[in-house]
């Protein structure tokens, strides 16, 4: 289906351990879907096989039809599959649109020539991304002087900027405080609604999870031991013994 996400017996070890081990799933676009685990349960590196950072040792990644495993990390971009890391990649010293606008003169593969100031380049619509993220009033700040939650936010701004058809979101408010979190995830929420953009995230908050996703996939030591909608998942007996076995309760932090 188009803009369909399907994850088919995916499979990666490192020696002995089997990170990620015969993973099967789907994203329907337009759906926002979380994979949650405990620690090392290979959400990392399901993730980075969606992304094209690693290569399945086995399975198939599609995205609306096409092979996605085997593409590097530019070539699955360029299907509409998006990412935002946890590290925060932006320059300091730039202003919040020039940010922005970076990734567009890249994502319409025109040469930014440092001696060239990039303000007239793609600005109405760098415009237009930093007015979905709430970003408008910080454009001409530069990076360096923005808050965590806004640094978030310019983030998403700057996925967005390659115009994906599934964001791959990894921890999407980690480090915020609990109004930002809420603030960023309805962001999402409308960006699914409104651009029809699929979200499939990685989050160690557990109110994040099941406040903000129709779908939750939950990983254990590499397998996916549960999935469905976020208030099943919440009462299913397993899931709870693996977080409270594991002595790293999810949402506690
Ligand atoms: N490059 C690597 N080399 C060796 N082992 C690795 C490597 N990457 C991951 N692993 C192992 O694979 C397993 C899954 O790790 P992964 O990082 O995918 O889990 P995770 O669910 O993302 O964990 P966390 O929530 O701590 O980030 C762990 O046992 C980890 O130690």
């Amino acid at each position: 289906m188009d803009g369909e996400l399907l994850v088919t017996g995916i499979r990666k070890a490192y020696g002995g351990v089997k990170a990620v081990d015969d993973v099967s799933f789907s994203v329907a676009p337009g759906e926002m879907v979380a994979i949650i685990g405990p620690n090392g349960a290979g959400k990392s590196t399901c993730f980075n096989m969606l992304g094209g950072q690693i290569r399945p040792d086995a399975g198939e990644v599609r995205f609306g039809g096409k092979l996605v495993n085997g593409l590097d990390p530019a070539a699955v971009w360029r299907l509409g599959i998006g990412r935002t890391f946890q590290i925060t990649a932006t320059f300091a010293s730039m202003s919040v649109r020039e940010n922005v606008q970076m990734v567009l003169l890249s994502h319409h593969r025109r040469l930014a020539g440092w001696w060239r100031p990039t303000s007239a380049h793609f600005r109405d619509e760098a415009e237009e991304l930093l007015d979905v993220t709430g970003l408008r009033s910080q454009a001409d700040r530069p990076c360096a002087v923005l808050s965590y939650g806004d640094l978030k936010r310019l983030e998403l701004a700057m996925a967005l900027g390659s115009r994906p058809r599934l964001l791959l979101m990894d921890e999407p408010t980690a480090g915020m405080a609990p109004t930002e979190r809420i603030g960023m995830m309805r962001l999402v929420r409308d960006l699914v609604e409104g651009k029809g953009i699929s979200i499939l995230f990685t989050e160690h908050d557990m109110d994040v999870v099941f406040g903000h996703a129709d779908r939750v996939i939950v990983l254990n030591r590499g397998r996916v031991i549960a999935t469905g909608a976020p208030a099943a998942i919440r009462n299913e007996k397993h899931v709870q013994d693996v977080y409270l076995g594991g002595g790293t309760m999810y949402g506690a932090h």
